[in-house]
């Protein structure tokens, strides 16, 4: 049993075909990058208006019931007055872009392997689609210095430095969100072990997710990251000021959340919906690129130590409310994605509702 995240792919390694493109030197989009099937929801543009993602601010004294109201109907939320500064989020933007704008040859020195988690490289879900995405990533678990010493052999330490203060920010913010999102069920600090003696989840484990999205020729037919849900129990997400993150509102269709200078966007993952029994959806969402501006986000990958056994919350099941999913720990699940992408909550369900599994097998697996 692997015992580290950096593990989890070791049994299930994804063999990408290492297609990267100068993306800068391309005037016509590639048949290899032309979706063909993206309009199977309609998509509501920019929404202010009834049908937009919550925006919530932490300082609240509501915070907590905001939070669990958002977390039951979307999924997803924005948070505002989270503390962190702006100096650290302009840090990572500019560590992002210069790694971004490094030519290809150079960012592939420090190239995700087949069997790691960590480099650069295509997203990890592209193995299961025919078309490519128009953008690159940089996985971050554990320590970046090795792969920062290949990019940067003089300034890796300032960069490093960036990213350890930026982690430990985040771990703080996730530990604080998921008291709220857990308390609006009712769930105090006795009901999970694993957050450890002073549930501050010392031991948690988290990934950090560089995504970048370059502007593109013909956007309309292009897509930059395929609809998923996370594997998370949360992600934090920090967007540029170029918007691309949707998410899918079941009756609406695809819904922008537009940048907001400060805000984070939070949603659920895979593993809080089956610890909350499935009372939080864990939310369909994709990033979809423009013809002017470059976009740049940074995921917070937050999930539980890596070997813990992840299942419905005892208090949240009942005769009525039978437990949905069997017991699985993070490093499973991350192996079941690796395998099985969008399928891979039905594969851990234990009965199905209605016909359907899960939110995602009405989506299913596209080809591009
Ligand atoms: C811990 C992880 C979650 C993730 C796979 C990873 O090992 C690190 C990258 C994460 C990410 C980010 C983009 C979308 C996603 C589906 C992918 O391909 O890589 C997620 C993975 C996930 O949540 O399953
Ligand atoms: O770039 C975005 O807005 C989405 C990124 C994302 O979904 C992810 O990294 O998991
Ligand atoms: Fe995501």
């Amino acid at each position: 049993m692997p015992s580290r995240l950096s593990d989890a792919f070791k049994s299930h390694p994804v063999h990408l075909h290492h297609k990267h493109l100068d993306f800068d030197s391309v005037q016509e989009l590639p048949d290899s990058y032309a979706w063909t099937q993206l309009d199977e929801y309609p998509s509501s543009g920019d929404s202010f208006g009834s049908e937009s993602v919550p925006i919530i601010d932490l300082t609240d004294p509501n915070a907590l019931q905001l939070i669990g109201h958002a977390c039951k109907t979307w999924g997803v939320f924005q948070v505002t007055h989270h503390g962190i500064s702006k100096k650290l989020f302009d840090d990572m933007e500019s560590l992002g872009r210069s790694l971004f704008s490094l030519p290809v040859q150079e960012k592939l020195k420090a190239a995700r392997s087949p069997e790691g988690v960590s480099g650069y490289g295509l997203a990890r879900i592209s193995s299961f689609f025919s078309k490519l995405m128009w953008s690159e990533g940089f996985t971050i678990v554990g320590s970046p210095q090795d792969h920062f010493c290949q990019l940067w052999p003089q300034d890796y330490s300032k960069f490093c430095d960036i990213i350890e203060e930026y982690e430990k920010e985040m771990k703080r913010l996730a530990g604080k969100l998921m008291w709220l999102m857990l308390g609006s069920l009712g769930i105090s600090k006795s009901d999970i072990k694993w957050a450890g003696p002073k549930g501050d989840f010392k031991g948690a484990s988290a990934a950090l997710q560089l995504n970048s999205y370059p502007t593109c020729p013909d956007p309309d037919r292009a897509m930059g990251l395929a609809a998923h849900t996370d594997s998370t129990l949360l992600t934090i997400l920090y967007q540029n000021t170029t918007s691309g993150l949707q998410v899918l509102r079941e009756g609406t269709g695809w819904v922008t959340v537009p940048p907001i200078r400060g805000a984070l966007v939070v949603n659920v993952g895979d593993l809080l919906h089956i610890l909350s029994n499935g009372l939080f959806p864990s939310v369909l969402h994709r990033a979809v690129v423009n013809r002017n501006c470059h976009r740049l986000s940074i995921a917070y990958l937050y999930g539980p130590p890596a070997n813990v056994q992840i299942s419905p919350l005892s208090r949240l099941v009942s005769r009525t409310h039978p437990p949905l999913y069997r017991p699985v720990t993070w490093n499973e699940y991350l192996g079941t994605k690796a395998k099985h992408f969008n399928k891979a909550l039905s594969s851990v369900r234990l009965f199905t509702l209605n016909g359907f599994a899960d939110v995602n097998d009405r989506n299913g697996t596209k080809v591009g």
